[in-house]
């Protein structure tokens, strides 16, 4: 792991979003397609305000969640709608969107489906993770019914319920995660950075962030 502290959470959402268009631009010199997946919740919206405007050919991304809360989009829960409102827009409304997401009561009825057609475009070239305090990262909850599935499983998608979450969720698997040719993790406050550090010493049941920091950049900033 590789830890990047920035001085404030404003530069360092610009930066890494630099980071990622430059990745992105990358991986089209030498491939047809890219892919992206990207967290949702409260901190990424930034990255997304810039890296939707970056100068790059996105008829040709194709950009996914990293996880999905099992709401429909008309939902504030909903990460899509993050997505379509902040990433999904200017420059980036060429990309290609690959749903986590469809209309159905339980994410079980819609997982082989979903998982056919992200199935195209893994590896992942590009991923982006988030953090909550918990150290849960996309939706690998500590606790979670399918956390074994989710760790150490060969399924790319999983359906999740979790004491930490208040709906159902679909999250891409640490084995999808981990083969990604370049992974990032942006955390903001010093009570995330206090539990990565707590997270490099517990076994990936208790600290599920754990299992897959080797290779990936952290980017960090107090405030
Ligand atoms: O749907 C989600 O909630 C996310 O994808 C999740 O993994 C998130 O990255 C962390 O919970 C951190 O969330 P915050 O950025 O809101 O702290």
């Amino acid at each position: 792991m590789k830890l990047i502290e920035y001085p404030d959470a404003e530069i360092m959402m610009m930066e890494l979003a630099d980071t990622l268009a430059g990745e992105l631009k990358n991986a089209l010199l030498v491939h047809d397609t890219a892919s992206l997946a990207v967290p949702g919740g409260t901190t990424p919206g930034p990255i997304f305000d810039s890296l939707c405007a970056a100068d790059l050919d996105w008829a040709r991304v194709h950009v996914m969640l990293t996880d999905e809360r099992w709401v429909p989009e008309t939902s504030d829960r909903s990460n899509t709608r993050l997505l379509r409102e902040r990433l999904l827009t200017d420059k980036a409304s060429a990309a290609q969107y690959v749903p986590l997401y469809a209309d159905a009561p339980t994410p079980e009825e819609k997982l082989p489906d979903l998982a056919a057609a992200l199935a195209d475009d893994l590896p992942l070239s590009v991923v982006l993770l988030g953090m909550g305090a918990d150290m849960h990262t996309a939706s690998i909850f500590p606790g979670a019914d399918q956390l074994d599935l989710a760790l150490a499983g060969d399924d790319l998608l999983v359906a999740m319920r979790a004491p930490g979450a208040p709906e159902p969720r679909i999250t891409l698997s640490a084995k999808v995660l981990n083969a990604a040719m370049s992974r990032h993790l942006v955390i903001i406050g010093a009570e995330k950075r206090a539990a990565l550090e707590k997270a490099q010493g517990l076994p990936a049941q208790e600290a599920p962030v754990s299992a897959i920091l080797n290779g990936t950049t952290v980017h960090w900033a107090e405030r």
